[in-house]
């Protein structure tokens, strides 16, 4: 089964690559997604968080934010009941799906212990994954899927071009 795994510099566009390749699969008529997506909060232009999203119920909450009051990572204090409820619930509703989406896993999402069961029990699965893969997580999660997972370095040069190459590699499999 296929499995793609993103990374990159912070900023350099791997959660817009996988989007890209998530919004082109979902096209299909019939076709079920399911797993997480993250995004910027940002007040002002300033970036003061993370959302995250359940991508087949489009369920939504705070992941982290700068004025939080959970276990602070850098300058951002993550939300660990969200997490649980929607991250971890979104991957293990996914394992229902034709497609699994994971952005990220990397140190903020790696904080909570039912998170990592949840990308577990998926790795474990028979579904296509494609995920945001954090450049420099230790965790032995994240260095279990930089060797199980075709990992692709997303560069400046080639982020316009890789959601097209993505999608036809996961389109040329049987899905
Ligand atoms: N192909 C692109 N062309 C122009 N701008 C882009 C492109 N891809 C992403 N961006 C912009 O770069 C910013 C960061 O994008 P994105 O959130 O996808 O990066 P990321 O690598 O996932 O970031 P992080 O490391 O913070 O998770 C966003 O403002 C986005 O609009």
């Amino acid at each position: 089964m296929l499995r793609i795994a993103v990374t990159g510099s912070p900023g350099v566009g791997k959660s817009t690559v996988v989007a890209k390749v998530a919004k082109k699969l979902a096209g299909q008529p019939g076709f079920k997604i399911g797993g997480i997506q993250t995004a910027e909060i940002r007040e002002e232009g300033q970036r003061e968080g993370f959302s995250i999203l359940d991508l087949a119920t489009g369920k939504t909450g705070t992941l982290s934010h700068i004025k939080g009051s959970g276990p602070r990572l850098g300058k951002y204090h993550v939300n660990p009941e969200t997490l649980e409820r929607i991250g971890a619930g979104a991957l293990r509703n996914a394992l229902s799906c034709d497609f699994i989406v994971i952005d990220e896993i990397g140190p903020m999402e790696l904080i909570s212990g039912s998170f990592v069961a949840a990308v577990e029990e998926v790795l474990e699965s028979d579904k296509p994954v494609l995920a945001v893969l954090h450049h420099s997580s230790r965790h032995p999660l994240a260095r279990k899927v930089r060797k199980e997972f075709e990992v692709l370095t997303v560069n400046v040069k080639n982020r316009d071009e890789l959601p097209e190459k993505i999608y036809n590699c996961f389109a040329s499999q049987p899905l």
